[in-house]
């Protein structure tokens, strides 16, 4: 088939590979040149594990290329896929600008009966509305139709996620797109993949239930870490030994900073904001105190190296190690690293950072050098605030020779105390006893 894929940002760069790799032909659209340029070379405009080998296989082959323009793509497609970004508005829903922009740009280059499929997440209401609007535009009419098939993938596994996802939802409201989207989706995973064909409001509620479910999840073993360190009890194992239950489940039972990202936090806050819309206080309350849990896991670690440092990090040398808002991506958006990092730098502190992949803006908040080594020489404390598994390897006692002092806050539980301390570094873990 044909098929465009309109936003190629951390979503639609992956979802274009990923339509390619199936077979089919595929044009990505963006507004920016610069990353089309780059893409139309083979190479992603983020750090994403096996993105670039698919990217640059079916460019070279010609099957996948980029473009800025809607008119090579308006007619040309079977099916747009839309993949623009929804950020937070300030009123904390979702920004729909994006999406309007492709309608405003594409629905009036209609002439022919064609399908667009929404991919980006969006609150309930809006595929049925979009639809509406983007007929009205289209000299096509009526015979523009629209679905929604939310997509789960997970930044740093998003190849893996795309190629063999857990679920295909789609949210059609007509057998035509039905039929259609068996066609794009008729590919070597699919057949055991469970599919879930609904209407549209239940297709955005899954997407928006899922991210929130996810979020839920973090923060509550978040809070009961605050419970364990009253107590002298180990999160960790705790989270193991309910994760055995197979109806909890041990993913998204990491302990630590929370969660932060270009997703979640945004989903579910724009989630909070319908579930106000529609007098579901009940929901938007769940939550509130969801995002207060995962706000103060920020706070706690900027606190515990406050307390570390006897009380003040002002004029202290603070080493961070990881920018991005977890292992295997560049992003940084809604960093939790990054957040303690500001904090710190608020109060005082000189904060060096490295990180093995993001490349941060020059700010005056902060400086990001290249090597572990770099950032640890002459640190008062150092801060593991992303899980990335180069840091797991970490050598103390190499490292024991260049801080000032040996002290280190693992902020996601993953180091092992045990080789710390053999090195005669003082290692905090949020939620675990200290003896361990
Ligand atoms: N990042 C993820 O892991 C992920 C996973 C599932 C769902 N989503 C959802 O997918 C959507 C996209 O997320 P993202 O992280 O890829 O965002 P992003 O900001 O990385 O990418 C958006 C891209 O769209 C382009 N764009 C903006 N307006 C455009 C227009 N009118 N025409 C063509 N291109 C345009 C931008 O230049 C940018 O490259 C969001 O709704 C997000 O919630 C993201
Ligand atoms: O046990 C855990 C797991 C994750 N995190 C943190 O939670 C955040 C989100 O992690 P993850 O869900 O792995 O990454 P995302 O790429 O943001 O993916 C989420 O957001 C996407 C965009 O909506 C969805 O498609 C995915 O299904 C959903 O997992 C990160 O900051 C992680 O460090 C924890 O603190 N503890």
């Amino acid at each position: 088939m044909r098929i465009s894929v309109i936003g190629t940002g951390y979503l639609g760069t992956t979802h274009a590979a990923g339509m390619a790799e199936f077979g089919h032909e595929v044009i990505g659209v963006d507004v920016e040149p610069e990353r089309v340029k780059l893409l139309n070379s083979g190479q992603a405009p983020m750090y994403e594990v096996n993105l670039d080998p698919l990217l640059e296989r079916h460019t070279a082959s010609g099957r996948l290329r980029f473009t800025t323009d809607y008119a090579d793509i308006a007619d040309w497609a079977d099916v747009h896929f839309i993949c623009v970004g929804t950020p937070q508005a300030p009123s904390g829903a979702a920004d729909l600008a994006q999406i309007n922009s492709v309608r405003d740009g594409l629905a009036p280059l209609l002439t022919k009966p064609t399908l667009i499929v929404n991919k980006s997440t969006v609150p309930v209401g809006t595929a049925s509305a979009l639809r509406q609007q983007i007929r009205a535009l289209a000299p096509a009419g009526d015979a523009v139709d629209l679905a929604f098939n939310p997509e789960f993938l997970r930044e740093g596994l998003a190849v893996e996620d795309t190629l063999r996802p857990d679920r295909i939802v789609l949210g059609i409201e007509d057998e035509v797109s039905l039929a259609i989207l068996d066609q794009v989706y008729a590919i070597p995973f699919s057949e055991d993949t469970p599919r879930v064909i609904t209407n549209f409001a239940t297709a955005e509620l899954i997407k928006n239930a899922a991210n929130a479910f996810l979020a839920t999840k973090i923060s509550f073993i978040n809070a009961m870490a605050q419970l364990c360190q009253a107590t002298g009890g180990d999160v960790t194992q705790l989270a193991d030994a309910i994760g055995y239950d197979k109806r909890i489940g041990r993913g998204m039972l990491n302990a630590g900073l929370g969660f932060g990202g270009g997703c979640i936090p945004k989903d579910i806050r724009a989630l909070a904001y319908s579930a106000d819309e529609h007098g579901v206080d009940v929901l938007s309350n769940l939550i509130e105190s969801v995002e207060k849990i995962n706000n103060g896991q920020r706070a706690e670690v900027t606190q515990l190296a406050v307390d570390q440092l006897g009380g003040s990090v002002d004029g202290k040398r603070v080493a961070v190690l990881g920018a991005s808002f977890k292992p295997g991506t560049d992003d940084t958006r809604n960093s939790p690293a990054l957040t303690v990092a500001d904090q710190l730098h608020a109060r005082g502190a000189e904060v060096i950072i490295f990180d093995p992949q993001a490349k941060l803006a020059p700010r005056e908040n902060f400086t990001q050098v290249d090597t572990v080594e770099a950032a640890v020489r002459d640190a008062d404390i150092v801060l593991h605030l992303t899980e990335w598994p180069e840091f797991r390897n970490l050598d103390p006692a190499a490292l024991a020779d260049l801080v000032k002092t040996k002290i280190i806050i693992d902020a996601r539980l993953k180091l092992n105390p045990a080789t710390w301390h053999v090195a005669g570094w003082k290692l905090v873990q949020l939620g675990r006893a200290a003896t361990l």
